[in-house]
């Protein structure tokens, strides 16, 4: 870009001031949805979002947080942190790695790529292995775009394939795992009659093997490496179908809980350990729950536990997860290109800037809301936070989470006016939502508005302005739909829960003391979604956004 006359200097806003403290809140799985007794945020005491909803009518609005307004391949396709941040932070809509992996396997082009020349390398000695989460809830991985890789995977010449299976019940319906292992079995049984050696290997839940995240619990990726690397786990079955019925039956597991579990010959040897020579590709197209385990496939010099065999393979995730790290260093499908996001604009010209949230949530205001780049733009600038989550237990246990901390954390941030932009995320409606445990939910929702509160008492006593949204829907409906919006049940007569996110738009609030007077929400952008907050949040800051960015959500009018 330097060349073409390219300049990080964004232009000053003709009406509205710099200077003004701005609160950035997130409430991580907070949509808008009919109130009823499944929508734990109507239930739930929440006066503080409650007023903003009520108080300042054009203040006030929905924003759509799901499907292609946030880059994803369809409109049945649910909101998701990652493409909710990267949408928030870069404001412009990015074809999201869901999308790009659907074309690259159209096209066939995945198969042309430097990634896939890699690891077919090995495909005449060694085995290819498949690591990633079997479902079709489209947040992390797609069973559609396995099936297509399995099948392109063999066609290409892969004679010995190993999946690796992570079952979910997160972003699908918990017991679903049952039937995506038999789809995927059955998949397989397929390949084998056409000759290639082909079955399942090791498995486990996404929440308990593998799939951890911002490194809270390294111990979950070495359960997974334990089982598919060195082939060993607690639990030994002859076929993973058996594996997940009994699994889930004694110790009594969800689908996102799973044990670790191998799969053995008649002998008892595990029938697919990583070995020298063999090509390891990891399936989700999702970033942040699979940096910790692509660090251990990839680095030679790695700490965070004790991998005891070390195989020479290699080694592509579907997608490149980190940016700035250039992890993994090989990959199927080029993750989409974020540039010139609202966080690098705004440390150009002069914003300083403070991020936090907990653990759990951190890369989301920090990583994803940077374009999945992990790091500060300009140290002198920046400041990012993270309080450390509980970990090892399930947050219905602990449903207020950190919430109080962040607040804490954000208010401090605020009064110490050494920040022009004090940016949190809010984790409770959407970590507490995913357990599945309606009432829990309800704690989490208030907690989650009594931090909202304590955040804008500190933009009230700066003279600042506040700006709280959300990155998808999550806690307002905790129970499955039929298409007239019924409560579905299950065998039982049980309503079956909900623990996915949701297709339901979300709010965005804007006020405080700092706020210029004739600032209002247009009405000519009705159909405005996530990306349209960054143009908004530049304005607020006193700056005039990029020309491609979508467009502002506020105008000023004269009073
Ligand atoms: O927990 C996660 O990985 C996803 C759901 O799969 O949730 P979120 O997008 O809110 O991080
Ligand atoms: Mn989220
Ligand atoms: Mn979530």
């Amino acid at each position: 870009m330097g060349t073409s006359g390219f300049s990080w200097k964004l232009e000053d806003h003709p009406k509205l001031p710099k200077g003004k403290t701005i609160a950035l809140v997130v409430l991580d799985g907070w949509g808008e949805a009919n109130p009823d007794k499944y929508n734990c945020i109507h239930v739930a005491e929440t006066p503080t979002m409650d007023s903003l909803k009520t108080g300042a009518p054009d203040k006030w609005r929905l924003v759509r947080a799901h499907g292609k307004a946030v880059g994803l391949p369809t409109e049945d396709d649910m909101g998701n942190s990652e493409v909710g941040h990267n949408a928030l932070g870069a404001g412009r809509i990015y074809a999201q790695g869901a999308k790009l992996v659907d074309s690259a396997l159209a096209s066939g082009k995945i198969y042309e790529g430097e990634g896939f020349k890699y690891i077919k390398e090995c495909f005449d000695n060694g085995t290819l292995h498949l690591i990633g989460l079997l479902s079709d809830g489209g947040v992390h991985s797609r069973l559609d775009q396995l099936q297509l890789l399995l099948k392109g995977a063999s066609e290409n010449g892969a004679k010995r394939i190993r999946l690796h299976i992570l079952t979910d019940g997160r972003d699908v319906l918990d017991g679903s795992s049952v039937g995506f292992v038999e789809t995927i079995e059955n998949d397989l049984s397929n390949l084998r009659a056409k000759g290639v050696d082909a079955q399942i290997a090791s498995g486990g839940g996404r929440m308990y093997v593998t799939m951890d995240r911002y490194e809270n619990d390294w111990s979950v990726v070495k359960r997974g490496w334990d089982a598919q690397v060195l082939g060993e786990a607690p639990y030994k079955f002859r076929n993973a179908v058996e594996a997940v019925k009994k699994l889930r039956e004694d110790p009594k597991t969800s689908d996102q809980y799973l044990p670790p579990f191998v799969i053995v010959d008649e002998s008892g040897n595990a029938v697919g350990p990583i070995v020298d020579g063999d090509a390891v590709v990891t399936i989700n197209f999702r970033a942040d729950r699979m940096v910790m385990v692509a660090k251990a496939l990839e680095y030679e010099d790695f700490d965070k536990f004790d991998r005891v065999r070390v195989p020479k393979i290699h080694y592509a995730g579907m997608l490149q997860y980190d940016g700035e790290l250039k992890l993994p260093s090989k990959y199927l499908v080029s993750p989409p290109e974020i540039d010139r996001t609202s966080g690098e604009y705004l440390v150009h010209n002069g914003v300083r800037t403070f991020a936090c949230s907990e653990t759990v949530k951190f890369g989301h205001v920090t990583f994803f809301w940077n374009g999945n780049r992990s790091g500060y733009f300009d140290a002198s600038m920046e400041e990012y936070v993270e309080i450390p989550s509980d970990s090892g237990i399930t947050f219905n246990v602990q449903p207020k989470m950190k919430a109080l901390e962040i607040a804490e954390k954000a208010r401090d941030a605020i009064l110490s006016r050494k920040f022009d932009q004090v940016r949190v995320n809010l984790p409770n409606g959407d970590m507490v939502g995913h357990t599945g445990d309606i009432d829990a939910t309800v704690v989490a929702c208030k907690a989650a508005d009594e931090a909202v509160k304590i955040i804008l008492d500190a933009i009230e006593q700066v003279g600042g302005i506040y700006v709280v949204t959300a990155d998808h829907g999550n806690a307002e409906d905790m129970v499955k739909r039929s298409k007239s919006g019924q409560p579905m049940l299950d065998k039982k007569g049980n309503i079956q829960v909900l623990t996915s996110h949701t297709l339901q738009p979300v709010p965005i609030a804007i006020g405080g003391p700092g706020l210029a007077p004739g600032v209002r929400y247009r009405k000519d952008v009705p159909d405005g979604g996530l990306a349209n907050v960054a143009a908004t949040v530049m304005n607020l800051h006193g700056f005039v956004a990029p020309s491609d960015y979508e467009p502002t959500l506020i105008e000023v009018v004269d009073n």
